[in-house]
């Protein structure tokens, strides 16, 4: 990408979109352009419209999205599927009918289906069931990334789908019901040590197992595929370490120094059992992650409470 080009991020102040703004600016690319969701909702194709042939765009990010964790998925599969679908879709075409040079677009590991090899390489997209909880967000998924290969064939586009694993760091979502794991827990073990609660609710059995990479991490892969990949078939991004959420509760646990117990609600969903991606092709494309799961916890408790002086809780 070249240092004056026009970018444009959708999703600008999301955990992923505000670590792709980050990342951009402290490289020097200056001319980027953003809208809020207030500003512009990109499920309305008109308005998406008149702001791609405002703008003459030369890259976009795409990391605007209806997002949430197991609960939220399952609660609102309608939401998910109708409302990514149509954020694909306009943000796609648009940027084919106004001629963007490049776009990144991000989907998701639950594409996958649950019981897949692990590993999981690329190669296993539509090869079984997928995980019910999630199947409405995925389907969704799997739709933005056929568009882009189907736009790439027969336009001559040149629009990449990355499968980033599960994330966290800065600006996450700290919703009880609509966060994913990494993000409620820190939050639970914060608020019990504050109220010197006996006990955490960690949700499930805490025997599935998750690959967690930080948003800095995932920022900079986007960026450097962004520069270097230009492939018509989707690239897993993760960082090929996993743990089970007992583990992971165990690690919040320690980073926050909660001193009570963890109980485990066995009637909320376990989701799928594993689903570690395989990050070969990631690497031999000459990428690897750097912030391991240690590091990132403290900086994103740090973040935390630097948010919650921020709001004066
Ligand atoms: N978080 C994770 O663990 C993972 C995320 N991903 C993918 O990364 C991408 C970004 O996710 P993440 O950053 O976590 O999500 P966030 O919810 O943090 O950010 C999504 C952004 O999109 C905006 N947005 C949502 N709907 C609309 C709309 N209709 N019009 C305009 N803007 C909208 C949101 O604005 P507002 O909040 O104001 O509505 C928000 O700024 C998604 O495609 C997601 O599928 C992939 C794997 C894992
Ligand atoms: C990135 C990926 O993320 C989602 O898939 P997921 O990884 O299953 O989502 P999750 O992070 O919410 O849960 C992971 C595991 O953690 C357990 N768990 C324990 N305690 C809490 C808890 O307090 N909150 C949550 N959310 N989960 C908990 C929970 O029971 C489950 O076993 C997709 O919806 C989709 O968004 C997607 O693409």
């Amino acid at each position: 990408m070249e240092k004056d080009a026009k970018i444009y991020v959708a999703g600008h102040r999301g955990l992923v979109g505000s670590a792709i703004v980050r990342n951009l600016e402290a490289q020097g690319f200056r001319n980027l352009v953003f809208r809020t969701h207030a500003e512009l909702d990109l499920t309305d194709y008109r308005k998406v419209g008149a702001f791609f042939q405002n703008e003459s765009i030369d890259y976009v990010f795409l990391a605007a999205a209806k997002v949430g964790g197991i609960m939220a998925n399952s609660s609102y599969p309608a939401e998910f599927i109708k409302e990514n679908l149509m954020i694909e879709t306009h943000v796609i075409d648009w940027s084919y009918k106004t001629g963007v040079k490049k776009l990144l677009f991000l989907g998701s590991t639950c594409i996958y289906p649950k019981f897949a090899e692990q590993p999981i390489k690329e190669t296993e997209l539509l090869n079984g069931q997928l995980e019910a909880t999630n199947e409405a967000y995925a389907i969704a998924k799997i739709t933005g990334i056929k568009m882009c290969q189907s736009y790439n064939a027969q336009y001559g586009t040149h629009y990449i789908s990355v499968m980033p694993t599960n994330l966290y760091g800065p600006n996450d979502n700290y919703d009880y019901m609509t966060s994913h794991v990494l993000p409620a827990l820190v939050r639970k073990f914060y608020e019990a040590k504050m109220n010197h609660d006996p006990y955490v609710v960690v949700w499930g059995t805490g025997r599935p197992k998750r690959e967690f990479l930080h948003s800095d991490d995932l920022a900079d892969a986007c960026i450097y595929l962004m520069n270097h990949y230009d492939g018509n078939e989707i690239v897993n991004i993760g960082v090929g370490k996993e743990l089970t959420i007992r583990e992971l509760a165990e690690k919040v646990k320690e980073v926050i120094g909660y001193t009570g117990d963890i109980h485990f609600d066995s009637s909320k969903p376990d989701g799928t059992p594993r689903k570690i991606v395989d990050v070969t092709k990631l690497h031999a494309l000459g990428w690897k992650a750097n912030i391991s799961l240690d590091q990132g916890l403290k900086r994103t408790y740090q973040d935390f409470l630097n948010t919650l002086s921020k709001v004066g809780n």
